[in-house]
């Protein structure tokens, strides 16, 4: 962590969002972190702790990242946008010199091996964190350990009816380390045929991620492992967005020391 004379500078994108109110809730907590930018596509000109709840802060809501960049000289980028829209805030931020911490989900491998090489030859650190709660990254690791000796799996996630992307980017990360610890594998029976389309749900690597949309949900997920005559469940709530604030704080502080596009929250815990 920076002494008390350096606070971190930092711009958070999305920040009238669900995930944006409650960083930037967390950021004015923190007296080692200081806001000095706020980027969403409405509410342009206000003030942001206006506009959240929280009471003058001194800081104006613009609706380009470019403006805020130039306007604050922060050292990271806070991005919880869309998944259209973080791509090109990430390379605007590394061009700018601004070290990235994402939790935005629905970039593709491709995108973040690019970015990775961007931050890579800006001498950068940058994170992506497809789930900032710890206890959701444990569920990962969990998952990931169990998939060695029960490789017949598959992924339930539940998340709010009014997330964009499915599956969830945390169900897409959890398939990632699975299919790391286990040798491909169809499941299933081999004629099996689906009477509605999408009942079986998304295919990765021979098993299955299951995507559930509600209201009342937040963000959820279940991973279940067979074996002849038995079952193994890993599950894993957040019942609400300051859930993810350890989190991110963690990310914000270590992108300062770090190199290089990282991730997953799991490689800057010791798991
Ligand atoms: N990694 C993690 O742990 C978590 C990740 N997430 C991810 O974070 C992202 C945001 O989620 P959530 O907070 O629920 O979403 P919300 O829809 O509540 O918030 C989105 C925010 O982004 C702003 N925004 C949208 N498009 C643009 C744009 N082009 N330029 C600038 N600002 C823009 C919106 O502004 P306006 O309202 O004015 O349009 C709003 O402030 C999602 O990808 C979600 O999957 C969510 C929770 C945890
Ligand atoms: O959109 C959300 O809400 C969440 N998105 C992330 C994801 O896609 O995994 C993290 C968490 O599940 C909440």
């Amino acid at each position: 962590m920076r002494g008390k004379m350096n606070p971190i500078h930092i711009v958070v994108a999305g920040a009238t969002g669900r995930m944006g109110r409650e960083t930037v809730k967390m950021i004015t907590r923190e007296k080692h972190l200081k806001l000095t930018g706020a980027v969403a596509r409405s509410r342009k000109g206000e003030d942001v702790g206006t506009v959240i709840g929280l009471g003058e802060l001194g800081v104006t809501l613009t609706d380009s990242l470019e403006s805020a960049l130039e306007a604050g000289q922060p050292h990271v980028l806070i991005d919880l946008t869309t998944p259209e829209t973080v791509k090109r805030h990430m390379e605007l931020a590394i061009d700018a010199g601004v070290r990235p911490v994402v939790g935005t989900t629905g970039l593709t491998e491709e995108e973040i091996k690019d970015l990775d090489r961007k931050c890579r030859e800006r001498d950068l650190g940058g994170i992506i964190a497809p789930n900032f709660a710890v206890g959701a990254v444990l569920m990962m690791a969990f998952a990931s350990k169990a998939a060695k000796y029960l490789p017949d799996v598959e992924i339930i996630e539940m998340h709010h009816d009014q997330k964009l992307d499915a599956p969830s980017g945390t169900a897409m990360k959890t398939a990632e380390l699975i299919s790391r610890e286990r040798e491909e594998k169809k499941q299933g029976h081999p004629e099996e045929k689906e009477i509605l389309d999408g009942a079986r749900g998304g295919y990765r690597q021979g098993f299955r991620i299951h995507s559930v949309r509600l209201p009342g949900l937040v963000a959820h997920q279940e991973v279940l492992f067979g074996g002849p005559g038995q079952l193994l469940t890993l599950r894993h709530d957040s019942m609400n967005r300051e859930s993810f604030m350890p989190g991110v704080k963690l990310a914000v502080e270590e992108v300062m020391n770090r190199t290089g596009l990282i991730y997953g929250l799991e490689n800057l815990m010791e798991l």
